[in-house]
């Protein structure tokens, strides 16, 4: 079993001794990133993207008000716990660092177990936040994205491509015979079929905006942002190929004695007459197409809209 990967903090203070001091504190416990100013802070956090930013306030050119607004406006960093570590210990600095969104507020000079105690009970926050996240995103089955969170991530990089006039690849795949193979060998065999159908589906959506996710019953959705027509084929042949080659017994299958997948798709090159819901739909007539023509075999749609 893999070890969890350690929790990672950033430190961001101009003081040379606090950062040190900090990293000691925090080093058995977790990853430890620092950065000595503003711009470092904002820079390390979008490289990283720590868990927590324990953040000074008072910092020469950039100071942890303007990070924390910085940090917030930014869709990459937006939800990065933040606590201030600051010299003004007044009550209304305090309020302000929280109304503008900090998990917490340590004063300046600061006590090292109640910093360890502080830190310990955000991550742990942090730990329930993205357990939940991945419990509404993630499909308990195949451990792909599940349909909601497909649903999501489809009409934000329908805008993105439409804004950056990119191209935009989707495919959906379907198991063959699938409901003779929940009678023939059950339905726990199915399951596990159907896992490993999504792990070798998984197993090509390798470039970071690529999406695999279960978009219903033993349909699964392929999403690939910035990929022309004939990138996304080759890509959904390999992994039909690959699929088959898995070589699991199908007994009752009508194409073949293994598992073999139907796939529809088309790309989107020009934006301007055809809805997302259109695209949907073409994919879905072209794997109904790829299902009527004998299954085991992908259909694109031919000239891009
Ligand atoms: N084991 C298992 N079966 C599922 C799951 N989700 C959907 N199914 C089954 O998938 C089958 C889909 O059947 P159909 O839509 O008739 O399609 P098919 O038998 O694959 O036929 P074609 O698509 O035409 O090749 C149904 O029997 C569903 O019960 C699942 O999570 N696990």
């Amino acid at each position: 079993m893999n070890l969890p990967a350690m929790q990672k903090v950033l430190v961001a203070d101009d003081d040379g001794i606090n950062r040190e001091v900090l990293a000691e504190l925090l080093k058995p416990e977790y990853t430890v990133l620092l950065a000595k100013n503003g711009a470092q802070a904002l820079e390390r956090a979008a490289r990283h993207l720590p868990d927590l930013i324990l953040l000074d306030v008072i910092m020469p050119d950039m100071d942890g008000y303007e990070v924390l607004r910085r940090l917030r406006a930014d869709p990459l960093t937006e939800h990065i716990s933040v606590i201030f570590i600051s010299g003004l210990d007044r009550p209304e600095d305090e309020a302000n660092g929280l109304n503008m969104g900090a998990s917490d507020y340590i004063a300046k000079p600061f006590n090292a177990t109640v910093v360890t105690a502080r830190v310990a009970l955000h991550l742990q926050v942090v730990r329930q936040r993205r357990m939940l996240e991945r419990l509404a995103n993630v499909d308990g089955l195949t451990e792909l994205a599940n349909r909601r969170r497909f649903d999501e991530v489809y009409a934000a990089e329908w805008k993105r491509a439409q804004g950056e006039r990119r191209p935009l690849s989707l495919a959906l795949l379907d198991i063959d015979c699938f409901k003779q193979y929940n009678d023939h060998y059950g339905h726990p065999a199915g399951d596990r079929v159907l896992r490993s159908v999504a792990r070798t589906v998984a197993s090509f959506m390798r470039r970071p905006a690529d999406l695999a996710a279960r978009y219903g019953g033993e349909e699964l959705a392929l999403l690939m942002p910035d990929t022309d027509a004939v990138q996304a084929q080759y890509l959904v042949d390999c992994v039909c190929r690959a699929i088959e080659q898995l070589a699991l017994a199908h007994g009752a299958s009508l194409v073949k004695p293994v598992l073999t997948v139907s796939v529809g798709g088309a790309t989107i090159a020009e934006f301007g007459g055809e809805s997302a819901t259109e695209l949907l739909d073409a994919v879905d007539n072209q794997l109904y197409r790829a299902k009527h023509a004998g299954r085991n075999r992908v259909e694109w749609r031919q000239g891009g809209k």
